[in-house]
């Protein structure tokens, strides 16, 4: 019998600057969770590792060049199927460096550099509000190292 993954994994990417900010972007109104801010990424295509998929989302999306060297782990977040449906298993990976500066290339898509507290302002997917949290430490890690410098 064949079998099939009834798992989606989406990888995400919280890209951090030198001063403790990570680029969120809002989903485009016409889309499933339509205007809340997320952090940019997608699915992971079939042939593809999850770092692949996050450097190919980054370009298509924002315009950037991330390294896979670049990447590191940090959290993840798991949506359970509704019955017969499918669950979505989201990972969370940090950069601090790229190039190019971050354009919203999608139709109808914004990006924004937002702090920890302009972060958790923003309406967010359910799924992103645990990874949200997750990163306000790394966040504030920079921003402390910053001013201290
Ligand atoms: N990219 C991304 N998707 C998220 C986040 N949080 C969250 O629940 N999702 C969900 C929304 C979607 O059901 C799924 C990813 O969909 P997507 O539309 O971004 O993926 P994609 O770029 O591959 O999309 P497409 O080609 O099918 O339009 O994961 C997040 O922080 N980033």
């Amino acid at each position: 019998m064949e079998s099939f993954s009834t798992v989606m994994v989406v990888v995400a990417l919280a890209l951090i600057d030198a001063k403790g900010r990570v680029l969120v972007q809002q989903r485009p109104a016409d889309k499933q969770h339509g205007g809340l801010w997320e952090f940019p990424g997608g699915k992971v295509e079939a042939g593809e590792s999850c770092e692949q998929a996050i450097v190919r989302e980054i370009d298509e999306e924002l315009g950037l060049t991330v390294k896979a060297s670049a990447l590191f782990p940090i959290s993840f977040a798991n949506q359970v199927a509704s019955p017969g449906g499918r669950s979505i298993v989201l990972l969370l990976y940090g950069a601090r460096e790229w190039s190019g500066v971050a354009v919203a290339l999608e139709p109808g898509s914004a990006v924004l550099w937002v702090d920890a507290q302009q972060m958790l302002a923003l309406p967010m997917p359910p799924l992103d509000v645990p990874l949200a949290r997750a990163i306000i430490p790394l966040l504030e890690g920079v921003a402390k190292a910053e001013t201290a410098s």
